[in-house]
């Protein structure tokens, strides 16, 4: 089956102010569609820059970059703006929920500007059915004052699942959450892949990181031993 990520060899140098910093010296990974892999490294190691790659933020100078099998390593803006909205979910460590909208109109806000046009009531429908799938269907009409980091979390998880994306992305989204409710938080990720939705969690916590089906190490811009695979 085609792979719904192939990247080969992908480089990224950043020119600062100072002397130029490589920051991807080659990086491989390839993420099939219901797979999970997580991606260790210190920090500062170039997990939030290859993440921006492949959520088509920006562009690697070099190496090759497959999405669903088509070559889009210097594809144009406006090309790349299409496909992070029909392909990818985003999850940031930072929630980014409107405070004065509830939780299912935050879910809801997501199909306002999508491909394709709902009527308010299917939006909603949509949005119940986000919230239940990350087990919080009971909090959809409170706002994110009233919710939990935890619970907050899973509104943007929802948020980001609302529009079937076949990629999810998620950078830290438990840096800023205890241990347990950060379980919650990537169990909700994880269920993701249920459906068929690949998952790249960027995570600090070797814990979290051994609940995805493949853990990958970034060091020196390059995966360390992405052949491993780690039973859970
Ligand atoms: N716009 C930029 N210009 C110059 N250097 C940058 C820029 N963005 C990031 N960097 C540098 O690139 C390196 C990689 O950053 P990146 O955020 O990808 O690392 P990370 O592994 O995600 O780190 P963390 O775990 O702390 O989030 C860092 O040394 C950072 O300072």
């Amino acid at each position: 089956m085609t792979p719904l990520i192939s990247i080969t060899g992908l480089t990224k140098t950043l020119k600062g102010q100072g002397e130029p910093r490589t920051i991807l010296a080659g990086a491989d990974l390839t993420l099939h569609s219901g797979e999970s892999i997580a991606i260790l490294g210190r920090s500062g190691s170039g997990k939030s820059t290859l993440l921006s790659l492949i959520g088509l933020f920006d562009r690697a100078d070099g190496g090759q970059y497959l999405l669903n099998g088509n070559d889009i390593t210097r594809i144009p803006e406006r090309k790349a703006a299409a496909l992070r909205s029909e392909e990818f979910g985003f999850v940031f460590q930072r929630f980014f929920l409107l405070k004065h909208l509830s939780a299912v109109q935050n879910v809801s806000m997501a199909l306002v500007n999508g491909q394709g046009w709902l009527p308010r009531r299917k939006r909603k429908a949509k949005a119940m059915e986000a919230l239940e799938r990350v087990g919080i269907g009971h909090l959809a009409k409170h706002k994110p004052p009233r919710l939990s980091g935890g619970e907050q979390q899973r509104v943007a998880i929802a948020r980001a699942l609302v529009r079937d994306p076949k990629i999810l992305l998620a950078d830290e989204p438990t840096g800023a959450l205890d241990t347990e409710t950060g379980n919650l938080v990537v169990e909700a990720l994880r269920s993701a892949t249920d459906r068929g939705c690949g998952l790249i969690l960027v995570t600090h916590d070797h814990d979290h990181a051994a609940k995805m089906g493949k853990v990958m190490q970034l060091t020196n811009g390059v995966f360390e031993n992405s052949n491993q695979r780690v039973v859970v």
